[in-house]
């Protein structure tokens, strides 16, 4: 086996060969200086003087080289440390295999198991790292689903309360107060791009005969029933409301007026024609059909409207009027 030397003889040859370097210019200046000043060093001040000279300059060359000798030696150490870690992958740790030629050197094994003994605390941390990392990631992950879903589920709630705030709880047609704000909309929408806005005010005829004779309840199951009817009927051209009691509204938006009366007939007939199944409850309606004029309010409609049904009621029930237009 060969023989191992610790690294601190070597350096110690260096600097042994640096002060010897060193010694040598001492000499030579000595040597130099009796040499230009042409003397024997006869006297002791002559000769103290020169060996002062001779000392200072071998004290500075040694200075000099050995300053360069640890700068050279320093950097040796760390550009061969940098070159072995310049592979280091931390997710695939390898250890740093020995270098043959520096192996003669007793220092240089255990400064490699301690670099090796740092990559792998260091590739393990990186592991711990990434394992919390990603424990991390799937929290995250598994909060934001959860917060997802408690999104949707106030949406869902949100959608349920303005259902229910705009609802008539009992007929499931718009409410009056939404009725409301959908009539100014539409009343502005109309004025401003000159579309046609019709309108429907429709109530039971005799109504309280129908309560009085099968109770109550069964009167709020006709109106229930007459609140389906209008709405089939209507589909998608309008919007239906309860106006309040046994009276229902309806918004026919770029309807003119003959058009909004062809639908009131068909509604009227539908309803006459479609008992309440339970008791064959017949319910005939009467109904008052306006178009706003571009000169009124929607205050002036709806009265115009409320005119001619008062007009039907008037004139027999079971039938459809057209407002007044002048
Ligand atoms: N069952 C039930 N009845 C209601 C409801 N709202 C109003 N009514 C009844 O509707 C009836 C309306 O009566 P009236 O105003 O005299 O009208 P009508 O009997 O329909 O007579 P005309 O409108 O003149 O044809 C009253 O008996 C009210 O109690 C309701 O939510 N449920």
């Amino acid at each position: 086996m060969k023989k191992r030397v610790s690294i601190v003889y070597l350096l110690l040859l260096k600097v042994l060969a640096c002060y010897a370097a060193a010694a040598a210019v001492g000499v030579l200046v000595y040597w130099l200086c009796a040499h230009f000043f042409h003397t024997d060093a006869k006297s002791t001040m002559e000769h103290l003087s020169l060996i002062g000279v001779a000392v200072a300059s071998q004290f500075i060359v040694f200075a000099l080289l050995l300053k360069r000798l640890l700068h050279q030696e320093l950097s040796r150490v760390l550009r061969g440390v940098h070159r072995e870690l310049r592979f280091l992958d931390l997710k695939r740790p390898e250890p740093i295999y020995p270098n043959k030629k520096w192996l003669h050197f007793l220092e240089y094994e255990s400064l490699l198991a301690a670099i090796n003994r740092i990559i792998a605390s260091l590739a393990e941390s990186r592991r711990e790292l990434q394992i919390n990392n990603e424990a991390l990631e799937q929290r995250v992950a598994d909060k934001t689903a959860e917060l997802r879903e408690q999104n949707l589920e106030l949406i869902k709630l949100n959608q349920k309360l303005s259902r229910l705030a705009n609802t008539d709880a009992l007929t499931q047609v718009y409410n009056r107060t939404r009725f409301d704000q959908l009539f100014q909309e539409h009343v502005e929408v109309s004025r401003r791009r000159g579309t046609a806005l019709g309108f429907l005010l429709i109530d039971l005829d005799d109504f309280k005969k129908v309560n009085d004779r099968y109770g109550h309840q069964t009167g709020d199951k006709v109106l229930k029933h007459a609140a389906a009817c209008i709405t089939k009927v209507i589909g998608e051209n309008g919007m239906v409301a309860r106006w309040g009691g046994e009276e229902f509204a309806v918004l026919l938006p770029y309807f003119e007026l003959d058009k909004a009366m062809e639908i009131a007939e068909h509604l009227r007939q539908t309803l006459a024609n479609t008992p309440f199944d339970i008791q064959h409850i017949h319910i005939t309606t009467s109904i008052g059909v306006a178009q706003l004029r571009d000169d009124e309010t929607g205050d002036e409609l709806l009265s115009r409207a409320d005119e001619a049904l008062y007009s039907a009621k008037g004139k027999g029930r079971n039938q459809v009027i057209m407002a007044a237009t002048d």
